[in-house]
């Protein structure tokens, strides 16, 4: 199976650090055999300044950019925002929405998050939708939430009929700036419930479910096939790190070989 590995750099970088991280990753990407053999689908998510040279700098490998926001709307008077129409102009793949961050401090709330999904599927981007509960709690409480967010970040574009595959990072709040990540098998069960919903959809085929919340090293190993992938944040800053992952991308399909 194919793992979806993204990296969101957050804000913590300056530009030369991203520069130089993104050239790293890059050179792991060019060599690696997970990356190389198709076992691994990795996406990076610099801050908006770093796209266009992340974007050189990963143009020889299958390695995808992406941006950590974007606007609702496509063109117009609305300073200081990104359009998708412009991320997608410059090579975008991916754009992430409704991360938890977002929500607390910018006060973005489902109805946002409907509408930047909306607009990153009428642009042609993969939304990178952040999913989770803001309580450690029940898998059941956790499920539900979860199932209540997804259907409400695709109802704007279910109703503009451009509903497609998405990315869903299931990160619980709780779990986003820690020490550990959640519990494997709370991380399993979860996200089980998720791709069941998915499933049952055909407009959403293709979409993944990887987890995100302190993920790092070890991670993926342990949760076997029990999530798509991962989505990293402070773990992956180090790219030997990222690369110890990519080798577990390569030990893991040789189990299931
Ligand atoms: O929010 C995350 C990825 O976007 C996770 O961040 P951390 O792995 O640093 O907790």
């Amino acid at each position: 199976m194919t793992r979806t590995i993204g990296v969101s750099l957050k804000m913590y970088f300056g530009h030369q650090r991203t520069l130089d991280w993104c050239a790293d990753v890059a050179e792991i990407a060019r060599r690696h055999p997970a990356v190389r053999g198709g076992g691994a689908e990795l996406f990076v998510l610099p801050s908006f300044p770093g796209l266009p040279p992340a974007l050189d700098l990963f143009r020889d490998t299958p390695v995808e950019v992406g941006a950590q926001d974007l606007f609702w709307e496509d063109h117009g008077a609305y300073t200081g925002e990104v359009s998708g129409a412009e991320l997608r102009e410059l090579g975008c793949r991916h754009v992430e929405v409704g991360h938890a961050e977002r929500r607390r401090l910018f006060g973005e709330d489902d109805r946002v998050v409907a509408a930047k999904t909306a607009a990153a599927l009428r642009n042609g981007l993969i939304p990178v939708l952040c999913l989770g509960e803001e309580r450690a709690g029940s898998t059941t409480d956790a499920v539900r939430t979860c199932l209540e967010q997804l259907d409400s970040a695709l109802a704007a574009a279910r109703a503009a009929d451009r509903v497609g595959a998405v990315v869903i990072a299931y990160e619980p709040q709780w779990a986003i700036g820690a020490a550990e990540p959640a519990d494997p098998e709370f991380i399993g069960a979860v996200c089980g419930e998720l791709r069941n919903a998915l499933d049952a959809e055909p407009v959403l085929a293709g979409s993944r479910v990887i987890y995100g919340g302190s993920a790092g090293p070890g991670l993926l190993s342990t949760l076997g096939d029990a999530a798509d992938g991962l989505f990293l944040g402070r773990f992956a800053h180090d790219p030997a790190a990222l690369e110890r992952i990519l080798d577990e991308v390569v030990a893991l399909d040789g189990v299931s070989a």
